[in-house]
């Protein structure tokens, strides 16, 4: 059975994945507002895709020149520098943290990987 927008009173919830019973102005600023966030994801991966090119080069040079995986004192000037940044995007500076963490974690488990090689 199919439900319109009209069966459903304001205070009922929408089933996830029940498209038809939205109001198809919302169901259309939800699907705009998704357009920009598939396309924001997109450039992320992107982005992302293009830093680990040029940290894939670093653990190259690093392992060529014995140098250690990590840079704890680089780190922290990133972090630093990244909290700045969060801030005065209005981005929460703890997630940014968090992310360049789990990012550079990544990146030093791929430079001890190179080194191994
Ligand atoms: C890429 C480097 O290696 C590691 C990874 C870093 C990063 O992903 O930004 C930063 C410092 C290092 O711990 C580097 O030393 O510059």
């Amino acid at each position: 059975m199919t439900h319109s927008t009209s069966d459903r009173t304001a205070d009922q919830p929408v089933t996830p994945g029940d498209t038809e019973s939205i109001d198809p102005a919302v169901f259309d600023e939800l699907t705009r507002l998704r357009e920009s966030i598939d396309n924001i994801d997109a450039a992320v991966v992107h982005m992302l895709a293009e830093r680990f090119k040029c940290t894939q080069q670093v653990g190259h040079l690093k392992a060529a020149h014995r140098l250690p995986p990590a840079d704890p004192a680089r780190e922290a000037r990133q972090i630093t520098r990244l909290r700045q940044l969060a801030e005065s995007a209005k981005l929460d500076p703890g997630f940014a943290e968090k992310l360049l963490n789990f990012i550079i974690a990544e990146v030093i488990r791929h430079h001890e990987t190179i080194a191994r090689s």
